[in-house]
C-alpha cells in the first residue's frame, strides 16, 4: 500500500505511491520519503503549505540564465545551486529531474515537457523578472508546482529604457550614431520630432506604464493612457486620462506598449488596428514582441502610418538576422534590454531568490503568481486549523466503504468572524490535500488543489456558519460532510444521512470534536481507533488492555454518547499502529459493534 502523505507535498517518490481510485480503502503508514531522505512524520508538521526539507536534505536550485550575484548567495545560503547556463530543452529535461526548483529570466521556456520530466520533484519556478510568458502556468499549476516572479525590482529600469527608446528615435539617435560611424556626416537627413507638446498614449497603466506617463509628463509631453483594469484615480493622480482603446490609437502621436503577453492581448496591434492610427505614429515597445503582429507593422512602416518603431522585444527572440523588421530603416531595435540595468538586476535576483527560498521552506510567497497570496499574518493565524483540515479531509474519506464513490464534499466553517475576514482557501485546499493524496497519486497543495478537486469530479462547496461571541480566533470548528456514500463506519453517519467529522482546536492542537452525531473529544496525533457499542462499564478497560499487550500507547481516550447506557462512540488515540491481531481481538470484543482503525 502507498505511503500516505502528511502535511507536505514534497514526497519525492512518486512511484512508490498506487494509483487508487475513490473507491479503494487504504492504509496509513508513519514515514515519509522526502528528497530521498527518509523522515518520521513528525518532523513534517510545521510547514504544511508547500515543501519542506529536512535540515540535512538541501534541496537543488537550477538557474538556467545569469542571476545577479546576491541572488545567487541567497540561494546558495539554503540550496545546492546548479548555474548551467544556455541548456538546450532536451538538456533541461533531463537535468530538471533531480531539480526542486529552477530560476529562469525571459530566455528560457519552462513548457510542458519540463513539468513532465521533472517527475514531480519541481516545486518551484522562480521567474527573475515580471514576465511569466515563458512559463506554462497551466502545466505549472496541474503539476502543484509554484511560480513566483519578481515583479516590482525591474520596473524603473524597463521605464527608463521605454523613455530612453522613445527620445532616441525621436531624435534619430541609433541611425546617426550608425551613420557617423561609417564615416558619414548627414545633418539634414536625421532631424528628428520633438516630444514636447505631443499626446502618448501608454497601453498598459500598470507599473511599467504608469513610471513611463510620469517620465513622459516631465518631458512636457501630453499623456493618456488605455487600460481596461486601471484604476481611473489612479491615474487621475498623475495627471493622466484614461480612455478607451479606439480614442488611444486615434489620438496618439506616441504609442508606449506595457500590457503582458496574454491571449487577450496578443498582436493587439495589426493591419486592423494600425489602420486607426494617426498617419506618422511612432511606436515602443518594452512590453512583448508578441502584442505586435511584426509583418503587420511592416507593411504600417512601409506605407507610411507608422513613421518609426522603437523595439526591445521581439515576437521570436532573438529575431532572425534577415528580419524585415530588424533591417527597417525606420526601426530602433535593442536585444530585450529592459531589464538590464546593474541595479535592477541586483534587486530581481534578490527578489526572486527570496520568493524561492520562502517557497521551498514551506511559506507562500507573495509573489506567486499560480496560488492565491495568502498574507504572512492569516498565515500564522491558520496555522492549527490547516492541520486540523487536512486531518479532517484524511479522516472523513477513510470513513468511507469501498465502492462508495466521493463526488460531493461540503465544509462548514464555525466562525464569529464576518466573512470578509476569513479567507478559507488555504483551508479548502488542505480538506483537499486530505482527501486526495492518500488515496492517488498526485501531490496537492494550494496550488493545484482546487484543479485537481475539479479534474477528479470532486465538488467542494462551503459555509459559514456565524457564531455569536469574540472574533478572536478565525475559526471556532471545521465541519466535513460527505453526502451520497456509504460508511465503513455507520456511527459516522450523521442524522441527515452524510459522513459527518468535526474538529476544533485546542491550545493549537487539533482534535476531532464530532463523529457523525456523536460528540468525542481526542486529539488528532498518531492514528484513531473509532468503536461503537452500547455505553456500558468496562469498555475502555478491555480496549486499552488489548493495546496495552501489544506496546501500543494510548494518548486519549473519549466516549460520546446518545444517553447514559445508550449507543455510544468510543474515539481512542493511539501513538502507533497496532498490529491486524490486536484490531481483530478489539472487534472481536463482543460489546463492540462496529470499529475501525483511522490513520492520520
Ligand atoms: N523589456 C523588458 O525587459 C521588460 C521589463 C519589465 C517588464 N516588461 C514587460 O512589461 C509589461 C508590463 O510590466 P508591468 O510590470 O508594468 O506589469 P503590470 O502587471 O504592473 O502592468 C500591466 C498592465 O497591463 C494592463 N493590461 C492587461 N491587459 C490589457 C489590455 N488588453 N490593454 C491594456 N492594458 C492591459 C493590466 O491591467 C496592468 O495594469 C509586461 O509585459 C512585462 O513582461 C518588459
Ligand atoms: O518581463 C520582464 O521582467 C522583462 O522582460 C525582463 O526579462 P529578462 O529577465 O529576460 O531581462
Amino acid at each position: 500500500m502507498a505511503a500516505s502523505a502528511s502535511s507536505t507535498m514534497l514526497l519525492s517518490s512518486k512511484s512508490s505511491r498506487a494509483s487508487l481510485s475513490w473507491k479503494n480503502q487504504f492504509a496509513s503508514t508513519s514515514v515519509f520519503r522526502v528528497s530521498g531522505v527518509t523522515l518520521p512524520r513528525r518532523s513534517l508538521r510545521q510547514c504544511p503549505w508547500f515543501i519542506v526539507f529536512s535540515m540535512d536534505a538541501k534541496p537543488t536550485v537550477l538557474v538556467a540564465e545569469k542571476l545577479g550575484e546576491a541572488g545567487l548567495k541567497l540561494l546558495k545560503e539554503f540550496a545546492n545551486v546548479d548555474c548551467s547556463y544556455n541548456l538546450s530543452p532536451e538538456e533541461l529535461c533531463t537535468k530538471i529531474s533531480l531539480c526542486d526548483a529552477l530560476v529562469v529570466r525571459s530566455g528560457t521556456k519552462v513548457t510542458r515537457e519540463i513539468f513532465e520530466s521533472s517527475g514531480g520533484r519541481l516545486k518551484v519556478v522562480g521567474r527573475a523578472g515580471v514576465g511569466i510568458d515563458n512559463v506554462d502556468l497551466a502545466a505549472a499549476t496541474e503539476h502543484g508546482c509554484l511560480v513566483v516572479n519578481a515583479p516590482t525590482a525591474n520596473t524603473v529600469a524597463a521605464a527608463e529604457h521605454g523613455i530612453a527608446l522613445l527620445t532616441a528615435m525621436a531624435r534619430n539617435v541609433a541611425q546617426a550614431d550608425a551613420s557617423v560611424k561609417a564615416g558619414k556626416w548627414l545633418r539634414n537627413k536625421y532631424v528628428g520630432v520633438s516630444l514636447v507638446g505631443k499626446t502618448l498614449a501608454v497601453m498598459g497603466f500598470g507599473k511599467v506604464g504608469s513610471e513611463v506617463a510620469r517620465r513622459a509628463k516631465g518631458l512636457g509631453m501630453h499623456v493618456i493612457a488605455h487600460d481596461p483594469y486601471a484604476p481611473a484615480d489612479r491615474a487621475r493622480a498623475i495627471g493622466v486620462q484614461l480612455v478607451s482603446f479606439d480614442e488611444a490609437l486615434a489620438s496618439a502621436d506616441f504609442i508606449s506598449l506595457h500590457m503582458p503577453l496574454t491571449p487577450a492581448t496578443k498582436q493587439i496591434l495589426n493591419d486592423e488596428t494600425f489602420a486607426k492610427m494617426k498617419k506618422g505614429v511612432r511606436i515602443v515597445n518594452v512590453a512583448r514582441g508578441g502584442v505586435i503582429d511584426e509583418e503587420a507593422l511592416v507593411r504600417a512602416l512601409d506605407a507610411g502610418i507608422v513613421a518609426q518603431a522603437a523595439l526591445d522585444v521581439f515576437t521570436v527572440e532573438p529575431p532572425p538576422k534577415d528580419s524585415k523588421l530588424i533591417q527597417h530603416e525606420n526601426v530602433t531595435a535593442t536585444p530585450h534590454l529592459g531589464a538590464s540595468t546593474t541595479e535592477a538586476q541586483e534587486g530581481v535576483a534578490i527578489e526572486v531568490a527570496e520568493a524561492v527560498v520562502g517557497a521551498l521552506k514551506g511559506e507562500l510567497s507573495a509573489t506567486a503568481v499560480n496560488a492565491p497570496m495568502v498574507p504572512a499574518e492569516v498565515l500564522l493565524e491558520l496555522k492549527p486549523f490547516v492541520v486540523l483540515a487536512e486531518k479532517l479531509g484524511r479522516l472523513a474519506v477513510q470513513l468511507v466503504a469501498g465502492g462508495s464513490g466521493v463526488k460531493s464534499v461540503k465544509v462548514t466553517y464555525g466562525s464569529a468572524r464576518a466573512p470578509d475576514d476569513l479567507d478559507t482557501r488555504l483551508l479548502r485546499a488542505m480538506i483537499t490535500k486530505g482527501m486526495i493524496e492518500p488515496i492517488s497519486s498526485v501531490f496537492i497543495n494550494l496550488v493545484n488543489a482546487d484543479f485537481t478537486a475539479k479534474q477528479r469530479g470532486l465538488q467542494i462547496s462551503e459555509e459559514r456558519l456565524l457564531l455569536d461571541g469574540s472574533p478572536e480566533s478565525p475559526v471556532e470548528f471545521i465541519q466535513v460532510q460527505i453526502a451520497n456514500v456509504e460508511s465503513k463506519f455507520a456511527s459516522a453517519i450523521s442524522d441527515s444521512g452524510e459522513i459527518r467529522v468535526e474538529g476544533r482546536v485546542k491550545d493549537g492542537v487539533p482534535h476531532l470534536t464530532k463523529v457523525g452525531s456523536f460528540e468525542v473529544d481526542v486529539s488528532l496525533e498518531g492514528s484513531i481507533i473509532l468503536c461503537s457499542q452500547v455505553d456500558q462499564p468496562g469498555m475502555i478497560g478491555k480496549v486499552g488492555s488489548v493495546l496495552g499487550e501489544e506496546n501500543v500507547n494510548v494518548s486519549f481516550m473519549s466516549v460520546g454518547r446518545v444517553a447514559p447506557r445508550k449507543q455510544a462512540v468510543m474515539a481512542i488515540g493511539v501513538d502507533e499502529q497496532p498490529s491486524k491481531e490486536s484490531l481483530k481481538r478489539i472487534g472481536e470484543i463482543p460489546a463492540i459493534q462496529e470499529f475501525v482503525y483511522l490513520g492520520l
